[in-house]
């Protein structure tokens, strides 16, 4: 069924006049985010273009109004861009920014070329604000993003709306050189429609996103630890906890570390040489342990590394290891060698009704094992003795 043109373009001014209103009230409410003001800002220009490309073919081709109509369209796909680059704000956004910017100079030369010969105004508009989409739609590429499916929607819709505006084009060309009556009212319908379509999803779609972005934002922000990157204390237990009672996964190691005698190369070398001590053997220890290994610092010079799926014997050859990478790590302090152990405290899990107090508990008396006799010592829970781990793995 095919709306008549009437009802399209009304409906398609409406909904870019309230989203056009929409978006500038947000982007008054948050001044700095200049995205929203750019799509107000595209909204209008929408609906300025419409109204006189509207004008001038009703009126029998005014081909000045249908040019600036044509040029106010295109610059509304160009506000559209420049709306998402401020949103995105990647290095691909920055590499396609410079992109749209070409794309709208040679267009407006060309639109304001082409509008002295007549129709070929509106095929290079379509062709051009076409590709501006297309340019668009390369800012939403994420390879990797929480937020995928929202992405992926987006472009979806961007993807389809440049390929009814090249299809308009096309047609529009085709009718142009033939000659002939084709009626292009359906396709302008599709057009109108799809260009609607862009104007909700993007007013529906992005400040939902935007909201959600900064919320992942905050929490990624609160879970890490400023100084050594690791999670922190109550982000490891949040992910320690689902982990311990993940039915699909056997077993667990944990493994507390201690640096030994931290306070001593605080007194000696200073609180600075102290926290880049820290930061050395977080490092360490993340580059010993698998991504699917949880490590968090629990405060002070401790760390904790919850191993899912790995048996104590296991964990005891990597906890060696791990113990072994940090006394042979270089760590620099203004220009002297700094050196430094660690003492580690394993338990295991077997049983998902385990508490995890108890797990952890186990854990912390090795570690205090490990601290009384001797330190830079891997102790087991229920040792009496530390031994070196038995089979390689
Ligand atoms: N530089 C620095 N020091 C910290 C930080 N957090 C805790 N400390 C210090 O870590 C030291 C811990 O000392 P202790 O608890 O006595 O332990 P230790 O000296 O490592 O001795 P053992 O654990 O028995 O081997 C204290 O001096 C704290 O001030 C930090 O973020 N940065």
């Amino acid at each position: 069924m095919s709306l008549s043109v009437p009802i399209g373009i009304v409906m398609a001014l409406a909904v870019n006049v309230l989203v056009c209103i929409y978006f500038a009230a947000i982007a008054k409410a948050q001044p700095t985010h200049r995205a929203y003001a750019w799509w107000a800002v595209s909204c209008g220009l929408f609906s300025a273009g419409l109204v006189a490309t509207v004008t001038a073919a009703s009126s029998g081709g005014l081909q000045f109004l249908n040019a600036t109509g044509c040029l106010l369209l295109l610059l509304s796909t160009y506000g559209l861009f420049c709306g998402l680059y401020h949103f995105e704000l990647t290095r691909t956004s920055a590499r396609l920014y410079q992109k749209a910017q070409s794309l709208v100079y040679l267009a407006l030369v060309a639109i304001t070329a082409a509008s002295l010969f007549g129709p070929v105004v509106n095929v290079v508009t379509s062709f051009a604000m076409a590709s501006m989409l297309l340019i668009t739609e390369g800012c939403f590429y994420h390879r990797k993003s929480p937020f995928q499916s929202a992405y992926a929607a987006l472009r979806a819709v961007l993807v389809v709306h440049a390929f009814i505006l090249f299809l308009q084009g096309t047609v529009l060309l085709v009718k142009m050189l033939a000659g002939n009556d084709i009626d292009i009212a359906t396709l302008f319908d599709l057009t109108l429609l799809t260009h609607l379509l862009l104007t909700l999803v993007t007013a529906l779609v992005l400040p939902i996103l935007h909201m959600l972005r900064k919320q992942h934002q905050w929490q990624k922000l609160a879970s890490r630890d400023d100084l050594t990157t690791v999670n922190t204390r109550g982000a490891f237990l949040q992910k320690a906890y689902a982990s311990v009672a993940d039915n699909n996964i056997a077993q667990h190691s944990l493994l507390m570390v201690d640096i030994d005698l931290f306070k001593n190369i605080n007194d000696t070398y200073g609180h600075s040489c102290g926290d880049e001590v820290l930061r050395q053997v977080a490092r360490t220890l993340k580059a010993g342990i698998r991504n699917t290994d949880i490590i968090g610092r629990m405060g002070g010079e401790e760390f904790a590394i919850l191993m899912p799926g790995l048996p104590m014997d296991k964990a005891h050859i990597i906890a060696d290891r791990l113990r072994g990478a940090v006394a042979e790590a270089d760590i620099m302090f203004n220009g002297e060698r700094v050196t430094t152990t660690v003492s580690i405290g394993i338990a295991e899990s077997t049983d998902v009704l385990d508490s995890w107090d108890s797990l952890f508990e186990d854990a912390d008396k090795a570690l205090y094992s490990a601290k009384r006799r001797g330190r830079n010592l891997v102790f087991l829970f229920g040792d009496r003795f530390s031994s070196p781990p038995v089979s390689s793995l």
